[in-house]
C-alpha cells in the first residue's frame, strides 16, 4: 500500500518538511526543514542577508514563502545540491525526534509519495506522474536509520559477550 503524506494535520504529517521538529545542523538551529532548506538557497549568493530572515521566520509558510520570492538570486550550483540538502536535513529531523522516527520506521517497506498537486520534483503533482523526491528521500533514510538501528544492536550484543 502507497503511503501518502502532505499537509502537516493530515496522515502522515510528520513526514512534511513542513512538521514543527527542530534541527540543528552546524551549530545553528532551524525550526523546521522548510526553513533549512529554503536558506540554503542563497548561501554564498548575493541575496544571502535573507537567510536569518528566512532562519526566523514565524512559519514554514513564510519561510517557503520568502524562499521562492523569484526577485532573489539563488545561489548557482542550487539545481546540484538541492537534493542532498534536502537529504542532510530530513535525515537530521529523523536521527533527532525519536517519536516520529518510530513512525518512518513503522512504514516497513511501504512506498512513500508527497502528494503535493503543484509540485512534481518532490512530490507526485496532481497527476501524480511527479518525480517524488521528498518520498525517495524519506525511503532512503528510513533505510539508513534501519542499518544503523542494526549496527547499534550487533555492537551491544558484542559488547556483552
Ligand atoms: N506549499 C507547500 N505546502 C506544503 O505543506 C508542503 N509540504 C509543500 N511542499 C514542500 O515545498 C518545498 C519545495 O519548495 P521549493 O518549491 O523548492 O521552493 C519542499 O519542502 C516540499 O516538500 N509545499
Amino acid at each position: 500500500m502507497t503511503i501518502y503524506f502532505y499537509k502537516v494535520w493530515q496522515p502522515y504529517g510528520c513526514f512534511s518538511n513542513f512538521s514543527p521538529h527542530g534541527i540543528h545542523i552546524q551549530g545553528t538551529y532551524w525550526s523546521t526543514v522548510e526553513h533549512y532548506y529554503q536558506a540554503q538557497k542563497f548561501v554564498d549568493s548575493i541575496d544571502s542577508v535573507i537567510i536569518p530572515i528566512i532562519r526566523a521566520a514565524e512559519t514554514p509558510e513564510e519561510a517557503a514563502a520568502l524562499g521562492r520570492c523569484s526577485t532573489r538570486q539563488c545561489r548557482p550550483d542550487w539545481e546540484i545540491v538541492k537534493t542532498q540538502v534536502m537529504r542532510q536535513a530530513v535525515l537530521k529531523k529523523f536521527l533527532t525526534h525519536a517519536d516520529i522516527r518510530e513512525i518512518l520506521l513503522t512504514t516497513g517497506d511501504e512506498i512513500l509519495v508527497e502528494n503535493s498537486p503543484t509540485d512534481y520534483f518532490w512530490g507526485c503533482g496532481a497527476n501524480k506522474t511527479g518525480q517524488n523526491h521528498l518520498g525517495k528521500i524519506l525511503m532512503s533514510v528510513r533505510e539508513e536509520i534501519r542499518q544503523l538501528c542494526l549496527s547499534t544492536v550487533i555492537s551491544a550484543e558484542f559488547m556483552s559477550e
